[in-house]
């Protein structure tokens, strides 16, 4: 429950914060961990394909280096669950992917903890929904709509993110690829902090292809050129 303290620092930055969300597997873990992503997501929803498992040796979350934030996802789980999960597996965030209220966010940010909440966009989103989310969490997560909670590999229309006047940064998730990295930097979003790849990067679930991953992360990392 560390990571609070650095957030300040981390939204100064202007470069896009990078999160790969499903890792399960240790030598995949130490693949993408070479690559330094900001986030390492983890998901504690048994229903998905990406589950880490109930016996996820703690060492193995343990080791990664604190550049890295583990992001735990959960779906409409009890905060003394999730609490648990945070002290066993040393989380510094988490995603929460279900129907959490702001007061259940409120009280994870109470709990030091780097608190991101997911919402699920369709071109009927409606952002004045969020409102009563606003400073209740350290970050958005806007993920398309679909039939799971999360992990849908779909993308939904990004024009829709214009339309959003709140005040908390986001991070964008849903389909994303490795041939969207020029799109996603042509956006002009002031509060976009950060990019959540998933599906479109494995080999099988939770199982990222680590190649297709750098190239990514180069793309998204490499400065503008100007002519
Ligand atoms: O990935 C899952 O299986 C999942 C299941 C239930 C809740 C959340 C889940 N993933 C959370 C994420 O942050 C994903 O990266 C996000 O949904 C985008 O996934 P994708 O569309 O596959 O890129």
């Amino acid at each position: 429950m560390q990571a609070a303290a650095n957030l300040d620092n981390r939204l100064t930055q202007d470069t896009l914060r990078l999160k790969v969300c499903g890792m399960r597997q240790a030598e995949n873990i130490e693949a993408i961990l070479a690559l330094k992503p900001d986030y390492l997501g983890f998901i504690f929803y048994p229903k998905s394909s990406r589950f880490v498992g109930e016996e996820l040796p703690a060492e193995i979350l343990n080791q990664i280096p604190t550049s890295t934030q583990k992001v735990g996802v959960f779906v409409n789980e009890p905060v003394a669950n999730i609490l648990e999960k945070v002290r066993k597996y040393k989380l510094d965030a988490v995603q929460l992917h279900g129907e959490e209220s702001p007061a259940m966010c409120q009280e994870l940010k109470a709990a030091s903890l780097i608190v991101l909440k997911a919402f699920s966009v369709d071109d009927a989103f409606d952002f004045n929904t969020l409102k009563p989310y606003e400073g209740t969490c350290h970050y958005y997560l806007f993920d398309t709509k679909g039939k799971e909670y999360g992990g849908n590999g779909v993308r939904f229309n990004w024009e829709i993110l214009k339309n959003y006047s709140g005040e908390t940064p986001f991070f964008m998730s849903g389909g994303i690829d490795l041939e969207h990295a020029a799109q996603i930097k042509a956006l002009e979003l002031p509060l976009l902090k950060g990019i959540d790849i998933n599906s479109r990067f494995e080999l099988s679930p939770a199982l990222k292809d680590s190649n297709k991953v750098a190239s990514f992360f180069r793309q998204i990392r490499e400065p503008e050129t100007t002519t």
